[in-house]
């Protein structure tokens, strides 16, 4: 066996190997319908090569034609998948065309008996092309979920398989000596081609797996600071933005508000309606808290039908103001569960704090116990813990809506 046979069968195993790792991810649900191309294109990359190997056995037409074709075709469905990935998954008319017309070269120049160096410019610059446009979708489209940073830092192996392959097509264009030969004709320029693909496909494998485990990453991160049915920040993603802010108002005097918020009489929603008409409303008040609130802001669930609103820069009047709103918002809302409508209500307990050395945690309990007073007082009004009034409006008609003193 010649070297480059060695090192083409080596190449074979190795996509062997990788594709049914990326199947076997596709049958774990990771990333399915991604995992199952990047798994369908690997195996055609192996088989392709097989084919390679298996030259000399086979009619001298297939033999240049029928491993191009399939390494076109790997290399279209490993860019579909990477197209699926990155959410842009309908069809690609560049894509398919690029690889279409390449491939119709290829077909057309057996056909018509001429030189290998033909194949070897369509196959490869179609290739290089269809690459090169999976690396650009790369690191455009994952830049917002992982960073622009990785996202072309995964890209680099695809930018350099598609030079590569554009280059070896480029020289046989313009006729450079040895360019156009097939790979296993065992020429140090094909010796040194064809470990330079080892290499890069190698590589080219570590960046979709490092995509997929950024992503995995990112999407376990969210999990751990987001509340799962309302997609708020949880509680202890909400301590952590305190103490955050906590951290700028020292630098940066500044007042801050902390408003925590509980739907009233929430548990006859669950009882009349059921426990998923509760989350629907659950679902649809959440929707108004983050309606309502500044980009600065902090929204989060704090557990049951307990929320709170983090209001960076924000005085008291500031924080009346919202409050206000919020009622007014929730009053207002009518949630449609299977035909029925269900309306709610809520109470506010709103702390202000102008001082960076207070415990954000007895900042929460200032406002807890102001929410308190809001519910002992009757229910759908606001109590500011720092001037214990309530400021706002009843909910039972008839009632008055004129503000009233709690204590
Ligand atoms: N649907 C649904 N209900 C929840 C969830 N978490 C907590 N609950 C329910 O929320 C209800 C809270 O009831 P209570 O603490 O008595 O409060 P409430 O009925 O709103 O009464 P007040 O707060 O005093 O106005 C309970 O019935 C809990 O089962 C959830 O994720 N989904």
């Amino acid at each position: 066996m010649k070297p480059i046979h060695t090192i083409l069968a080596l190449y074979t195993v190795q996509m062997a190997f990788f594709a049914a790792i990326w199947l076997a991810m596709a049958w774990l649900r990771l990333s399915r319908r991604a995992t199952a191309h990047w798994g369908l294109g690997t195996l055609l990359l192996a088989v392709g090569m097989g084919v390679v190997l298996a030259r000399p056995w086979l009619p001298p037409g297939l033999g240049s034609a029928l491993p191009n074709l399939v390494h076109l075709a790997a290399a279209a469905v490993i860019a579909r998948g990477v197209r699926v990935f990155v959410r842009r998954p309908g069809v690609d008319r560049w894509l398919l065309a690029v690889a279409g017309s390449a491939g119709g070269v290829v077909v057309l120049a057996n056909g018509l008996g001429a030189p290998h160096a033909w194949t070897v410019v369509a196959a490869g610059l179609g290739m290089g092309l269809v690459l090169a446009r999976a690396a650009l979708d790369v690191g455009a489209g994952l830049a917002e979920e992982i960073g622009p940073a990785p996202a072309w830092v995964c890209s680099v192996p695809m930018w350099i398989i598609a030079g590569l392959l554009s280059g070896r097509a480029a020289l046989a264009l313009v006729g450079v000596s040895g360019s156009g030969a097939p790979l296993d004709t065992g020429q140090a320029r094909q010796i040194m081609l064809s470990l330079a693909l080892v290499l890069m496909a190698l590589m080219l494998h570590l960046a979709m797996a490092a995509m997929l485990m950024l992503r995995l990453i990112q999407r376990l991160r969210h999990l751990s600071q987001h509340d799962a049915l309302t997609g708020l920040l949880n509680r202890r993603a909400f301590g952590q933005r305190l103490e955050a802010e906590r951290a700028r108002q020292h630098r940066h005097p500044a007042p801050m508000a902390l408003l925590a918020l509980d739907l009233d009489h929430f548990k006859t929603v669950n009882d009349r309606w059921g426990h998923a008409a509760g989350d629907a409303v659950l679902v649809a008040a959440a929707g108004v808290l983050t309606g309502a609130a500044r980009r600065l802001d902090a929204v989060a669930r704090m557990g049951g039908e307990e929320f709170a609103l983090l209001l960076p820069g924000t005085d008291l009047d500031g924080a009346n103001q919202l409050a206000e709103r919020l009622l007014e918002a929730l009053r207002d809302l009518t949630v449609d569960y299977e035909g029925t409508p269900l309306r709610i209500t809520a109470s506010i307990g709103a702390a202000v704090s102008h001082d960076p050395t207070e415990d954000p945690e007895e900042m929460i309990r200032r406002a807890d116990r102001a929410l308190y007073l809001a519910k002992a007082g009757g229910r759908d009004r606001v109590v500011c813990a720092g001037a214990l009034s309530v400021i706002d409006a009843p909910s039972t008609p008839g009632e008055a809506a004129s503000p009233r003193r709690a204590a």
